[in-house]
């Protein structure tokens, strides 16, 4: 036998009162208090999508205490990338400082590689991705069609996975971009370029005595420095780093890692690492990214030691990724 419950009527008068006034569907009365809640609600019924991911996405509001610094190199602002459909990085806002090494983490498909490669329009070569929003380096806005990605990616070098030099020799892997770009107007200039590059990338010592030999036949860890030393040919102000030393022994990872270090002093580095000891090694900053949202940036003793956000922590610990 069903039983009827009747519920007590509300005898609150802040209630009652409250109600009387809102005597309407709880949409409308909502739009009162937060029209743009209830735009998005009315937005979600009409096209009958479930809310969830909407609200989910929400959630992952970033707390990005430090997102915003005083005279940074790169300013980001409102950056989102779609490839198709696909929304990959979602609303960013981010300033990069002058001399410190960025360090980005997040479980794999987050979007640490879709970011960074905004930062010298590599995304330009992937058919259906597009990137809106701003991007400034030295105030300068990246993103804007009148730019030339030639010299953009001069400015902002690029160290990939793999080592990838050029099949020529070491001499010409590191002489490619000067002869480009038109740094040296006599071949005493360019030997000079290809020597200081190879000094600052801590390779001179060990290819001095054979510079004619292939690019190629160096060791996994020297072709990094080797391409290290290419991106720094040509006067950068960024070097992006897309796990450089994922495909290096642990002693050449040390010394690619004392390398960051240096060129720390020169360069703004932005370094993408699935190893959180690393980030914490060459890192002055650390930003977590997940689900193409920025969730937390900080000091990177703040984001080891206390980060602000649950998801952040979840990762740091391992209970997560
Ligand atoms: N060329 C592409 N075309 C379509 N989708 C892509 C492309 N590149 C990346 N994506 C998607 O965009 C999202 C972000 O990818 P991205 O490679 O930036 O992540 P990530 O954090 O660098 O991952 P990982 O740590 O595994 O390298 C993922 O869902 C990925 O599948």
């Amino acid at each position: 036998m069903s039983s009827v419950i009747t519920l007590p009527a509300d005898t609150n008068p802040a209630r009652l009162q409250r109600d009387r006034q809102e005597s309407v569907s709880p949409a409308t009365s909502k739009a009162t208090r937060n029209p743009k809640a209830t735009a998005r609600y009315l937005l979600l019924k009409r096209a009958s999508v479930r809310p969830t991911p909407a609200l989910y996405f929400k959630d992952l509001t970033a707390i990005a205490g430090d997102s915003v610094i005083a005279n940074p190199r790169i300013a980001c602002r409102r950056v989102n990338v779609h490839y198709g459909a696909k929304h990959a990085i979602r609303n960013l806002t981010l300033d990069i400082g002058r001399h410190e090494v960025l360090a980005l983490i997040g479980p794999s498909g987050c979007g640490k590689t879709t970011f960074l490669r905004c930062l010298n329009r590599m995304n330009d070569t992937i058919d259906g991705c597009r990137v809106t929003g701003e991007i400034h380096i030295d105030g300068r806005n990246i993103c804007h069609d009148g730019i030339d990605v030639v010299p953009l990616r001069a400015l902002v070098g690029m160290v990939f996975q793999k080592p990838n030099p050029f099949p020529k020799s070491i001499y010409d892997n590191v002489a490619f971009g000067p002869r480009l770009h038109g740094l040296a107007s006599t071949p005493a200039e360019l030997d000079q370029i290809v020597e200081s590059s190879l000094r600052s990338a801590g390779l001179w010592d060990e290819v001095k005595d054979g510079l004619g030999q292939m690019g190629t036949s160096l060791s996994g860890g020297q072709q990094q420095r080797l391409c290290i030393a290419r991106a720094i040919s040509v006067n950068p102000e960024v070097i992006l780093m897309d796990e450089p030393c994922s495909a290096l022994d642990p002693i050449a990872t040390a010394v690619i890692e004392q390398l960051i270090d240096e060129l720390r002093q020169r360069y703004t580095i932005v370094i993408v690492t699935h190893s959180l000891s690393q980030a914490a090694r060459v890192s002055q900053r650390v930003a977590y990214f997940h689900l193409g949202c920025l969730i937390e940036v900080g000091s990177t003793d703040v984001i080891f030691q206390n980060p602000r956000h649950k998801l952040t922590e979840d990762y740091i610990t391992g209970r997560f990724g």
